[in-house]
């Protein structure tokens, strides 16, 4: 941080010159003295970081320069400095944006110092909070969307004009393909960019509180609301509110869910004040919303309420090249995240990548490539190192075919693996003899290879 500049006003040149001394004894501090307050006017295009004034100078009150700076330079911090200690005055001049009032008397340069000091920390949290909010934006910009096949490419035209109105954008796509993601851009591209966005998952929460952490509680409100809460949608005011696996909300808070868009105002549990909302809503979902519709399970009003601009995410498996696109880039970030040297991927390994069908869509692919950085040598991905997780090899286990012999052979071959190959141990687990699976390893039907 630079130097903090700090302007003082005293027509009392002794005093000034000692509040000057002493503040100057920071080496952090840059001071300036004013005898007039004139002077200190006309020297503010400096953008001093802080102002202290005399409260009775000799061309001005100090409550008159006061009202001047704030009318052109609301942002800087005003002290008043004065001879005499009146309540009704300091009241009036903290009401008028001064940010401290300090009596003179032997204590008035400490006061001083540490009032500055306190400006100058909050400084300094205002930055770091600026830069922040920066990186934030820059880390949902666009850019960290990766792929350019045509399927994604219609997409970021969408997430554009979605960011440039206020529409309800509901976003459908398979686990892991990137819709909380999208929900990101479109906020962090959008006007509301610098309120909230607030992201709510209905499936990860127990359906008897959704509705309380949704729209808020009052004291008392039910057994165990021990204190007030606002809900989400108080939490994103003039932001957004994400609301996740939305197909999973059951249909009674459909309903509530539904009176709350159209009113545009949530009550909270236990009270009768309607609060007045204004947040962006972006829904997700896995599900296919008409057939829950048609099915029962989704209100129909609610279904178009929430429908506005749909943004259909495909699966991995859909978008070809993209897949090593990503492959790539995961590689680049995990191995600059882990301090380490570039990794290549191997033409052999890009092969198995693009033959996967990809059930975890692209957290799977993060996933799988992290791994694959670990394993790596000698900077390269190559067959070996690119993995499946088991889960998903169950996925695979039944879209294989084979007849019931092959399926319990695998199963016996995985129990086995995951057991360090510990033949009682599988036995007792799967429940059938131990010469049953010895007898599979003799014929070979299973492989014993630690
Ligand atoms: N196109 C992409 N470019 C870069 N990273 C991506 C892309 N799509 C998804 N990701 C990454 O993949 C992971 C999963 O994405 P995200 O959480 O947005 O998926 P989701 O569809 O919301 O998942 P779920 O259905 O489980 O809620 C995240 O780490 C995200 O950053």
């Amino acid at each position: 941080m630079n130097l903090f500049k700090v302007f003082l006003a005293e027509d009392d040149e002794f005093y000034g010159k000692l509040l000057r001394h002493h503040l100057s004894l920071n080496p952090d501090f840059d001071v300036e003295l004013f005898t007039s307050g004139g002077d200190l006017f006309n020297n503010l295009y400096k953008r001093p970081d802080v102002i202290s004034l005399d409260y009775t100078l000799p061309d001005m009150s100090g409550a008159e320069l006061l009202r001047k700076i704030k009318k052109q330079y609301p942002e800087i911090p005003v002290i008043i400095v004065s001879g005499q200690e009146d309540i009704t005055t300091a009241v009036n001049l903290l009401k008028e944006g001064a940010y401290d009032y300090i009596v003179k008397d032997k204590d008035t340069k400490d006061r001083l110092w540490n009032s500055i000091r306190h400006i100058r920390e909050n400084a300094k949290l205002k930055t770091e909070i600026d830069r922040l909010r920066e990186e934030v934006n820059l880390k949902y910009d666009f850019s960290n969307i990766k792929g350019s096949s045509p399927a994604i490419r219609s997409v970021f035209k969408l997430i554009e004009k979605a960011a440039q109105s206020n529409i309800t954008v509901s976003i459908y796509g398979e686990t892991g393909t990137g819709k909380e993601l999208v929900a990101k851009a479109i906020h962090y591209n959008s006007g509301r960019k610098k309120k909230p966005f607030v992201a709510f998952n209905i499936a990860a929460i127990p359906s008897e509180l959704i509705e309380s952490e949704l729209f808020g509680h009052e004291k008392g409100a039910f057994t165990g609301a021990i204190s007030r809460r606002i809900g989400k949608f108080e939490e994103a005011d003039g932001g957004t509110l994400f609301l996740d696996e939305i197909g999973e909300m059951e249909l009674h808070l459909q309903a509530k869910l539904l009176r709350v868009l159209q009113e545009k105002e949530v009550v909270r549990i236990g009270s009768n004040t309607p609060i007045k909302i204004d947040c962006r809503i972006i829904c997700a979902t896995h599900r296919d919303l008409t057939e829950e519709v048609k099915a029962g399970k989704f209100r129909e009003d609610l279904y178009y309420r929430l429908l506005g601009l749909p943004i259909h995410l495909p699966p991995l498996r859909d978008r070809g090249n993209d897949i090593i696109i990503l492959a790539k880039h995961f590689a680049d970030e995990f191995a600059k995240e882990n301090k380490m040297d570039k990794v290549t991927i191997t033409p052999e390994a890009q092969e198995k990548l693009m033959r996967y069908h990809w059930p975890g869509n692209v957290r799977e692919l993060k996933a799988v490539i992290e791994l694959a950085v670990v394993m790596s040598e000698g900077g390269k991905i190559t067959e070996s190192e690119i993995n499946f997780s088991s889960s998903n090899t169950i996925q695979n286990f039944f879209n294989e075919k084979g007849t019931l012999r092959d399926f319990t052979n695998k199963i016996i071959q995985y129990y086995l693996e995951k057991h360090n190959f510990n033949v009682l141990e599988v036995a007792k687990k799967l429940d059938i003899g131990k010469s049953t699976i010895y007898r599979l390893i003799k014929n070979k039907e299973i492989t014993i290879n630690k």
